[in-house]
């Protein structure tokens, strides 16, 4: 170990000949982020401390774990008493070969089918019971987990505003799934093996003497002081191993939602590289006709030898030319080919990342293998040693009568296997801790986004809010200058007010992106009810921010919001989400469909009409009809729908719910003008006032007032003539 680290070199160099750079990028990457990982989590104290957290979970119901707990220990017990007869029926069946006694044969023998039968029986019903308690254990822990997930928006906040948790989707689906089954396996091991140590070494005291259970001790506390030797390191390697495998996994995932945008990618590059080999090629053929000519002189004008040589030459360059190609199209080394795809060349990048890890953990296994393996091949021996200490070192006996041999040599297994079982308790913990380090900081971090005060805003109720802004005769184009009796204390502080759905009211309103960049300052306006918004700007500048501030996912602002509840607000992301499930569903999001949220078939057929998109449900019946389940768990609509048909799905969901405000990020900019037209004049009809978001030119005829953002991080409002509005303007200078 110490070598290990003296050479900076954690890895365990099998293949020695990858020393290209990727390779060392690579290393160097997996040494940082292991080192770190070492730093953080120690096989130590606060390890276990989070340990108990971690059970104290588990144990929030504490009735039917006890109760499996209790099964488990009386189980146990009967297994560990019926085991005393295995040893005593060998005992019997042995001595019966040497006295010749049939009857005492027959009779051990039937007794050692009914004792050796009840433990198997028990033995089955533990690990069933083990079972039923990873089972239990799983359900509490991912429960409480997702409770924590979903809380406050957490799921966006962990990825948007924190990168200290990788993959949290892989801690609550498969680390709690194994950290649980290897819990409940140690939990089992840590219940029967106390019995067996307890009852042999009683046995083994009364039948041998006193030094044989203290013997049986040693050796197992020795071989457990070296397991522990081994296993410290491995924590950090199996985190490091569980953080890889979740890397990998989730490249492969985005690989599975983007497979179009990475296909068309492809095979433009695909096209690419072939129009290139073919420049390549013909810049070739064009020089072999030069060199034909070359050929034919060269032919007249020398001998048969220099022919032969020049063949040679060709056949060399030939084959080296086609080892260059092998190399090129058929590396399976993970080194980046220059025909990869940018994904490949990732996914092979981080899957090499991963091997080497791995290796790592393989030969750190090997080492914690290899001791308990040792010494568990090693304890018969120590047994009969201990057997032969009366006979050949103390003279305290001349011989041993066989019978007495093989009951205390079990005795002595025995004592000895429940120790093994420590022994292979601490393999089991070494893998436990891994996920012990994920799931806790995994929850210490939720825990941390959720009490942080600075990512909370106080919420007022404007009935009791007397220092709100209350002229709603102050126009919005004139609100850049408006001024309301405000101290610096009401700028600097960030409140959000909830009134009654009249309007929505920025009033000096700076934002800032999670990073803390300023993004514009001391806004002030009033958006009246059915005096639509629109937002310009240049990409980038925070318009989509000041949607998500409003929203109130970013805190990260100062001023006063004051809006109606989110229940009369409606929000459009920029990316159309659709949920699995049938087109019903898709609709009533964000509520789930029940026995008081349903749509009939003809409202769903006169909503999809509007915009033409009855089609859909035809489909839908279709996949219907033909017994594809279509509101299960799995149904993906965003892989079968164009990005037009999606962002038209949003907006019908919009429609059905009729907010009071609608916050449309560039939720129309995959619709044509004429559907978009359509839409601007529907939210009309159903009163919804629109605040959106947007490049198009074309949004600005059903709009009322302009906030137009700049690259200065400069902001202008300003109302919207619609009649004499030339949308055909020239819209390079409009963010300037
Ligand atoms: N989670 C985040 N962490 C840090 N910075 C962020 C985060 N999300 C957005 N930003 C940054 O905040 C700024 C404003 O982003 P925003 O999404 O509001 O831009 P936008 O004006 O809507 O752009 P576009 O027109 O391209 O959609 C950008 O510089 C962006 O990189």
């Amino acid at each position: 170990m110490n070598n290990l680290n003296k050479n900076n070199d954690i890895d365990i160099n099998i293949d020695s000949s990858s020393n290209n750079t990727n390779n060392s990028s690579n290393n160097d990457y997996n040494y940082k982020e292991l080192k770190k990982i070492k730093e953080n989590n120690k096989f130590d104290w606060v390890l276990f401390k989070r340990f108990l957290k971690i059970i104290k979970i588990i144990y929030l119901k504490p009735t039917i774990p006890i109760v499996l707990l209790v099964i488990l220990f009386g189980l146990a017990v009967g297994s560990t008493y019926l085991s005393k007869y295995t040893g005593i029926v060998l005992a019997n069946i042995y001595g019966s070969f040497s006295t010749g006694n049939k009857e005492l044969f027959l009779k051990s023998l039937f007794t050692g089918i009914g004792a050796i039968g009840s433990s198997a029986l028990l033995d089955a019903i533990i690990k069933f019971i083990v079972s039923i308690m990873a089972w239990r254990w799983r359900k509490v822990l991912c429960l409480y987990m997702q409770s924590i997930y979903f809380k406050k928006s957490l799921f966006y906040k962990i990825i948007a505003f924190n990168d200290k948790i990788d993959n949290p989707d892989q801690r609550i689906t498969s680390d709690i799934d194994n950290f649980t089954t290897l819990l409940a396996t140690i939990v089992s091991q840590c219940i029967t093996s106390p019995m067996i140590v307890i009852y042999y070494t009683y046995l083994t005291f009364t039948t041998i003497n006193w030094y044989a259970p203290l013997i049986v001790y040693g050796y197992f506390f020795l071989g457990y002081f070296l397991n522990k030797l081994v296993m410290s390191p491995m924590v950090s390697i199996n985190y490091l191993q569980d953080k890889l495998e979740g890397d990998f996994r989730y490249l492969h995932q985005r690989i599975r939602n983007f497979a179009e945008s990475i296909a068309l990618q492809g095979i433009l590059k695909e096209n690419f590289n072939v129009s290139q080999e073919n420049n390549i090629n013909s810049y070739n053929n064009n020089n072999n006709t030069s060199n034909i000519d070359y050929d034919k002189e060269y032919l007249i004008n020398n001998n048969n030898n220099s022919l032969k040589n020049r063949k040679n030459k060709k056949q060399n360059n030939y084959n080296n030319n086609k080892n260059d190609i092998n190399k090129k199209y058929f590396n399976i080394d993970g080194e980046k080919n220059e025909k990869d795809l940018v994904e490949e060349g990732q996914a092979k990048e981080q899957f090499d990342n991963l091997l080497r890890n791995k290796k790592r953990v393989i030969c750190w296994q090997f080492g914690l293998n290899t001791t308990s393996d040792l010494f568990s091949y090693l304890s018969p021996l120590v047994n009969y040693f201990i057997i032969s200490l009366p006979v050949f070192f103390l003279n305290t006996k001349s011989t041993l009568l066989p019978a007495e041999v093989t009951v205390q040599s079990y005795n002595c297994i025995m004592l000895a296997s429940g120790f093994s079982q420590y022994i292979s308790v601490s393999t089991n913990i070494s893998d436990l801790s891994g996920y012990v380090s994920r799931i806790s900081t995994m929850i210490e971090i939720c825990f941390n986004i959720l009490n942080d005060k600075s990512l909370e805003t106080d919420l007022v109720s404007s009935s009791i809010n007397n220092t709100s802004v209350s002229s709603s005769s102050i126009p919005l184009e004139s609100s850049n200058n408006f001024s309301i009796n405000h101290s610096d204390n009401d700028i600097n502080q960030r409140k959000i007010i909830i009134n009654n759905g009249e309007n929505i009211k920025l009033d000096y309103l700076s934002y800032y992106s999670p990073k803390g960049n300023k993004l514009f300052s001391n806004i002030s306006l009033i958006i009246e009810k059915n005096q639509n918004l629109l937002i310009m700007g240049p990409s980038g500048c925070g318009k989509s921010s000041l949607i998500r501030i409003i929203n109130g996912l970013w805190p990260f602002f100062t001023g006063t919001i004051d809006k109606p509840n989110n229940d009369k607000i409606f929000f459009l992301p920029q990316q159309p989400y659709l949920i699995f499930g049938s087109l019903e569903s898709q609709i009533l999001y964000p509520f789930s469909k029940s026995d008081s949220k349903r749509i009939n078939e003809k409202e769903m057929r006169r909503m999809f009409s509007q915009f033409e998109l009855e089609y859909l449900l035809d489909r839908e019946m279709e996949i219907k009809n033909n017994q594809n389940i279509i509101n299960d768990l799995t149904h993906n609509w965003l892989n079968q729908l164009s990005n037009g048909e999606q962002q038209l799905i949003s907006i019908i969901r919009l429609f059905y719910h009729r907010p009071q405000f609608a916050l449309l990020d560039e939720s129309t900019s995959s619709i044509p003008q004429n559907v978009e037209e359509k839409v601007y004049q529907i939210a009309k009809q159903l009163n919804i006032t629109t605040i959106s978001v947007g490049h198009r030119l074309s949004l600005l005829n059903y709009h009322s007032h302009l906030l137009k953002f700049n690259k200065n991080k400069n902001w202008s409002i300003e109302k919207i003539n619609n009649d004499n509005h030339d949308n055909n303007q020239n819209n390079n200078n409009i963010y300037d």
